[in-house]
């Protein structure tokens, strides 16, 4: 379990980090979603000891990172894929991590076998493509079979084959009774590989629950109508008190059910050629409650 009380990182005047308190628990995938430049990273490296926080604490299982002697033995990480020795082999590298940590040498050859890489473990790290070197960076995450298991933006690089086995692998590891914290800046990674969330922007906590909570809050819904007398029957929604955002011969349409948009329309003999009702999706609600806490927005003037 990973305990984040009240911690707080400032880099001169910028203030990364926030306040922030949250726990990550075992036997579960948990995402850790935000914007870019929320915090994340920032948050993850003050959980592994290395960063120093301004203010606060956070411990796993119960003590600081840095009072764990045999620390890849209870906490893997991955943090930098693209922070590899490019002129070593995968499992040279991986030798060298596991000697360093007094980790058995025939994990190198199981995790190299676990990620995949098993036929490329004597090629050159430097010519491995993000994906491989991702690849390479959960295997270095495994190596000490730790019961807790932190990864910075682990699919950037994948191709769609790879997502799926890194999804796979964290539902594996999560039911294996381990704390899998997982960061990403895109929702539609965290939505069918997270059971709980913690979303953070401008390094302060937006939401900490479980993915299907984060979810209800998308009952927020609107409804969609085509038809070519737009201006009419918007006119008359928003006497009825509507909210009505119109696209050429398509209205969007909150404060109203879809049933009574039908009769309004019946009533006023304006035809409709579709209606139906949408509620927001996952990647709507996470817009939404980041919205303020975006840095930088296409566009914007800074
Ligand atoms: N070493 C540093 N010195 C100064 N400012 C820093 C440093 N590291 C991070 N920051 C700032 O702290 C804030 C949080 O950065 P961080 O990298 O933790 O965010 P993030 O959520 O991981 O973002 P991303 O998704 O872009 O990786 C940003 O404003 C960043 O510019």
């Amino acid at each position: 379990m990973i305990e984040v009380n009240e911690l707080s990182k400032r880099y001169g005047g910028t203030s990364a980090v926030e306040a922030l308190s949250f726990t990550v628990r075992p036997g579960q995938v948990t995402g850790f979603l935000g914007p870019n430049g929320a915090g994340k990273s920032t948050t993850l490296r003050m959980i592994l000891g290395l960063h120093r926080p301004t203010g606060g604490s956070v411990t796993v299982d119960g003590r600081p990172f840095h009072e764990r002697p045999r620390g890849l033995r209870h906490v893997g990480a991955l943090l930098d894929a693209h922070d590899v020795h490019g002129g070593r082999s995968a499992s040279a590298q991986l030798s060298a991590l596991a000697r360093s940590n007094r980790i058995p040498q025939r994990r190198v050859k199981e995790v190299l076998g676990e990620v995949g890489l098993a036929d490329v473990a004597r090629r050159r790290v430097g010519g491995f493509s993000l994906g491989m070197k991702q690849r390479l960076g959960i295997a270095s995450a495994l190596l000490g079979d730790p019961p807790v298991l932190l990864f910075d933006e682990p699919l950037n690089g994948l191709d769609p084959e790879g997502v799926k086995w890194v999804r796979e692998l964290f539902r594996r590891l999560a039911a294996e009774g381990r704390t899998v914290f997982v960061s990403s800046h895109l929702m539609s990674e965290m939505e069918n590989t997270a059971d709980q969330l913690i979303v953070i922007g401008r390094g302060r906590l937006i939401a900490a629950e479980s993915l299907a909570e984060f979810s209800a809050r998308g009952t927020r819904r609107s409804v969609w109508v085509s038809t070519r007398d737009a201006a009419a029957l918007r006119d008359v929604l928003v006497a009825e008190g509507a909210a009505v955002d119109r696209a050429g011969d398509e209205l969007t349409v909150t404060g109203l059910t879809a049933d009574r948009i039908g009769e309004l329309a019946l009533r006023h003999t304006v035809p409709l050629r579709g209606l139906h009702t949408r509620s927001a999706s996952l990647e709507d609600v996470f817009m939404e409650l980041t919205a303020d806490s975006v840095q930088y927005l296409a566009g914007a003037s800074r």
